[in-house]
This record gives structure tokens, sequence and C-alpha cells, in this order.
């Protein structure tokens, strides 16, 4: 049951990591602000979710299935919501494909872009003319910081994070008109399934059609660099939600909110030469020059942005 003043949350993706840690967190606002719907795919998952809501569980945490790739379980899911009624949506399901482009099927490619593009697209398309009526609302979508700079070997996955980028940008000059705020989270590398589940796809892969230079610089250039780079900059699903809490009780929130003060300088760059040779030759060179001084190079990356660059994140604490 919904308290009079609370806000309704409805947030996709709460089986496992950062989708999961948001709810907990919400439910359990000290000031009870929130009635959170926590959605997920398959309830045969809600176990872990259920453990951590601990006793908020069946007061302001409810549990929904809501698949973002099917068009008639998100209907059924929002119109099984009292009034169809939701304040804030928070856009979170997501999934990760890496490794070489020609080992990538066009099917396997379809699937990223329909959970996370389409199902972005759905969510919002079902809520907003309800939010549009009551003239208000706060709609959130976890981007991540491959929305705003391609990363190597993650082409399809940046492809679809840039795809709602271009989208929410857009869509969120029209919902202002109706008092709808629209905000990105934008985190770097977190510790989820989303690592656990790409090393493990990794192992079992032996990226047929691609040629033994692309799986070489794969495997023992990139995958090494970024496991370094999570190792030594890796949030916790927990800062993620902290930053998102923050943003949701923001009165005039950023519309881009970046989680980890590293990628300032990347995105930075982006914009100090709008040519885009400088962002390509310098990661060539990180990558492929300075891959195996990995760590040493991240570590001074996170001294240097310890200072002045963190006002332009969103921070945890
Ligand atoms: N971890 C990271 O380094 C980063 C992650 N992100 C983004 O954060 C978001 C959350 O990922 P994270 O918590 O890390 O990863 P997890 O893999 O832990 O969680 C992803 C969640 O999305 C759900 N999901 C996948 N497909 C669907 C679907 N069709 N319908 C509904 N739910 C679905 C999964 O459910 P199920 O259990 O059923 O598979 C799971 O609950 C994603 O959008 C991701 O792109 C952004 C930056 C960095
Ligand atoms: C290897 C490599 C990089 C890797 C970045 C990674 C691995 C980022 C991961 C981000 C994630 C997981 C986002 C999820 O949405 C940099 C820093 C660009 C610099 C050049 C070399």
């Amino acid at each position: 049951m919904v308290s009079p003043g609370q806000k309704v949350v409805l947030i996709t993706g709460c089986s496992s990591g950062i989708g999961l840690r948001m709810a907990v967190m919400l439910a359990k606002d000290e000031k009870k602000r929130y009635h959170v719907i926590a959605t997920m795919r398959d309830l045969k998952r809600k176990d872990k979710l259920v453990e951590a809501a601990g006793d908020t569980y069946g007061k302001t945490l409810s549990l929904a299935v809501l698949d973002v790739c099917s068009d008639e379980s998100v209907k059924q899911c929002i119109n099984g919501i009292e009034n169809r009624h939701v304040d804030i949506l928070i856009n979170n399901a997501g999934i990760g494909l890496v490794g070489p482009l020609e080992s990538i099927s066009i099917e396997e490619m379809k699937k990223v872009f329909e959970t996370n593009f389409f199902g972005v697209v759905r969510m919002i398309k079902e809520v907003m003319p309800d939010m549009k009526k009551r003239k208000g609302g706060r709609i959130i979508v976890v981007s991540s910081v491959m929305g705003l700079q391609g990363v190597v070997f993650n082409d399809v996955y940046t492809a679809s994070k840039f795809a709602m980028e271009g989208f929410c940008e857009s869509l969120a000059v029209q919902l202002l008109k109706f008092n709808i705020i629209v905000s990105m989270i934008e985190p770097g590398p977190v510790h989820t399934e989303f690592e656990v589940k790409m090393i493990q796809e990794v192992k079992q892969r032996d990226f047929p059609g691609a040629d033994a230079e692309t799986v070489r610089c794969f495997k023992e250039v990139y995958l090494p660099s970024s496991m370094d780079i999570f190792e030594a900059l890796g949030q916790t699903p927990d800062d993620i939600a902290r930053c998102t809490k923050k943003v949701i009780e923001a009165s005039s929130p950023r519309f881009r909110n970046l989680t980890n003060p590293l990628y300032t300088p990347i995105v930075a760059m982006k914009y100090a030469d709008e040519t885009g040779t400088m962002s390509v030759h310098v990661f060539y060179h990180w990558l492929f020059n300075m891959g195996p001084l990995m760590h040493v190079s991240v570590m001074t990356m996170k001294y240097l942005t310890c200072g002045c660059l963190r006002s332009r994140t969103i921070s945890p604490n």
C-alpha cells in the first residue's frame, strides 16, 4: 500500500547489481518517502532482493514482473499499478556485449539494442502519457560512460548507450514543458554480475570469424587492461544507488551525472577536440603503447582527478 505523500518509484532490472541496491536504498529511506516497485523479468530470481530488503518487503517495497523487451509485459505491469501512477521511473535493466565485432552475430547485437535502447523507449512510452496528464514526474536512465565515449571492443554496447543518450537528450526538452525531468546516470566500471557475466562469456567463446591478431589484441591487450581498470576504479552498486538517490532528491538535477571522476578528463577531451581525432589517438596510445602500464596510468589518473574534477561528477559520499 502506498501511504499518502509517498512517491511511487518503479525500477527495472532489480534481480541483481545496481537495480537491486537502488530498490533497497530507496525502500529503506529514513523518512519513508518512497514506495518502490522493484521489477524483474523472472520472479524466481527475487531471493537476494527480498533478503536485502528485510522488513521493508511488503511495506515500502513491492515486487512485480517486468521484461523490458516485451510490450505485453510492460503494459501488464503498469496496468497493475494503482491508477497507473508512477512518480519516478528508473530505467536500469541492461546487458553488456564485448568482443571482436567479427565474432558477434547480428542477432546478439539486436538483443543488446532491444534491451538497452528499445527497453527504455518502451518503458518511457508507457509511463510518459500519465506523467504528462499529471504535469509532473522524474525519469532516470542508467546509461554509462560508454554512452558518452566509445571504448574499444565494446562497439555495440557503446552504440546502444549512445542511442539512449541521444534519445533522452531530445526528449528531455519536450518533457520539461510538462514538468517531467529526465536525468542520466553515467557510471564507469561497477562490480556487479555485469562484470562476472562478461568474464564468463569471454572465457567460453573462441571468437569465430575474427583473425588471430584481433583476437590477440582483445585477449592479451584489452582484457587485462579492462580488468586492471575494474580493479583500480570499480565502484560498488551502493555507490551508484547513493548517486541516484541524490539526483532524485535534488530540486534541479543535472541532466548528465557521471559517477566516477576518472572519466571527466576523458569526456573533456572529447569536447576539447570536436574533430574526435584526439580521442581516437589517445585511446590508441593508452591501450597499445601503455597497456602493460595500465595499472600505473590508472592510479595516476585517479590521483590527478581526486580534487578539482570531483565537482563535475555526482559523488556517492
Ligand atoms: N556494471 C557496470 O560496470 C556498469 C553497468 N552499467 C549499467 O547499469 C545497469 C545495471 O547493470 P548491473 O547492475 O551492473 O548489471 P547486472 O547484470 O547485475 O544487472 C542487470 C539487471 O538487468 C536485468 N535485465 C536484463 N535484461 C532484462 C530484461 N529484458 N528485462 C528486465 N530486466 C532485464 C537483469 O535481470 P536478469 O537477472 O533476469 O538477467 C538484471 O537484474 C545496466 O543498464 C548497465 O548497462 C553502466 C555502467 C557500468
Ligand atoms: C581498456 C581501456 C579503457 C577501458 C575502459 C573500460 C573497461 C571501461 C568500462 C566501463 C564499463 C564497464 C561501463 C559499463 O557500462 C579506457 C579507460 C577507455 C582507456 C583506454 C584503455
